[in-house]
């Protein structure tokens, strides 16, 4: 592992490392911020998920999250959205491949070798991140952006115990049934849809649940509202009775204006359930 960069950020330090990743199999970045209180003892981790085209950075200097997570002694992680590189395939379309890696791992031509995602930020990262910085691993929580969304809920759906509360601003929740993942699944897990239902937060809210608090933001003036479709992991968050909070916040579009506007909550709701008990 590199260190990139380490800058003082509200009395700890936002760290950016690169690495070769076994998973991806080329050199991956993300960022880390540790707060203050990791100097004296390992301190429990926020993931923080992005969306399409966005690196570890976007979040990273945009969504204001490193000064409530300071104020709760909380580390961010911040992974990059999928392999990149010469060598790796890629797209014209902003939608699919490098900067659109959906969090899974892609079974088709020509994204096999390198779109693992889901085996990167399940297992890889976590254990780098543990083995290398004050990380608490019995202390972890999830959110994300947009198809960042998406990979916290269905990663906090499909590894039951490992996550403490999951939450996510306008979450793509129903891939199965929208542009953004039916065209994505297809491209990177084929045509056999029976292997895309544990990546549709959705289909697992109907299947499983989660053990755990769930808080969700979407704006009303959201300019993908259709392809997210906050409806559907309404409706099933219901129909399971899974505690929830599901909110449609009037005015905000899809924008880092609208994630940095909420973060404060978002990481409270964490705290509250990381420190439970
Ligand atoms: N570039 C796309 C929009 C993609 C988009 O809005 N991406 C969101 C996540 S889904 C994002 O966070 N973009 C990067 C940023 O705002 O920094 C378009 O032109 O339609």
């Amino acid at each position: 592992m590199e260190t990139v960069s380490e800058n003082a950020c509200f009395g700890g330090t936002q760290g950016v490392y690169t690495h070769k990743s076994k998973a991806c199999d080329c050199d991956m970045t993300f960022g880390l911020f540790l707060p203050e209180e990791a100097k004296w003892g390992a301190v429990p981790v926020l993931w923080y998920l992005s969306g399409l085209t966005c690196t570890h950075e976007n979040a990273m200097t945009k969504a204001g999250a490193q000064q409530w997570a300071a104020e709760q002694g909380i580390a961010l992680v911040f992974p990059d959205t999928s392999p990149r590189g010469e060598g790796v395939a890629n797209d014209d379309a902003f939608d699919l491949g490098q900067g659109a890696g959906f969090y899974v791992n892609a079974t088709q031509d020509p994204w096999a070798p390198h779109f693992r995602m889901w085996d990167y930020v399940t297992e890889e990262l976590p254990v780098l991140i543990a083995s290398n910085f004050a990380i608490d691993s019995a202390r972890q929580a999830i959110t994300g952006h947009s198809m960042g969304g998406h990979g916290a809920l269905t990663i906090a759906m499909n590894i039951p115990d490992r996550f403490a509360s999951v939450s996510a601003f306008s979450p793509i929740v129903n891939p199965t049934q929208s542009s953004w993942g039916r065209k994505q699944f297809g491209a990177y897990l084929g045509s056999d849809e029976s292997q895309w239902s544990k990546h549709d937060a959705t289909l697992l809210m109907n299947e499983k649940g989660f053990d755990g608090p769930i808080l969700c933001d979407t704006g009303t003036s959201d300019q993908f509202l259709d392809l997210l479709m906050p409806e559907s992991f309404a409706k099933a968050c219901a129909t399971r009775r899974q505690q929830s909070i599901l909110r449609m916040q009037p005015g905000y579009d899809h924008s880092y204006f609208f994630v940095s506007s909420f973060m404060e909550e978002h990481i409270a709701f964490h705290a509250e359930a990381l420190y439970a008990g």
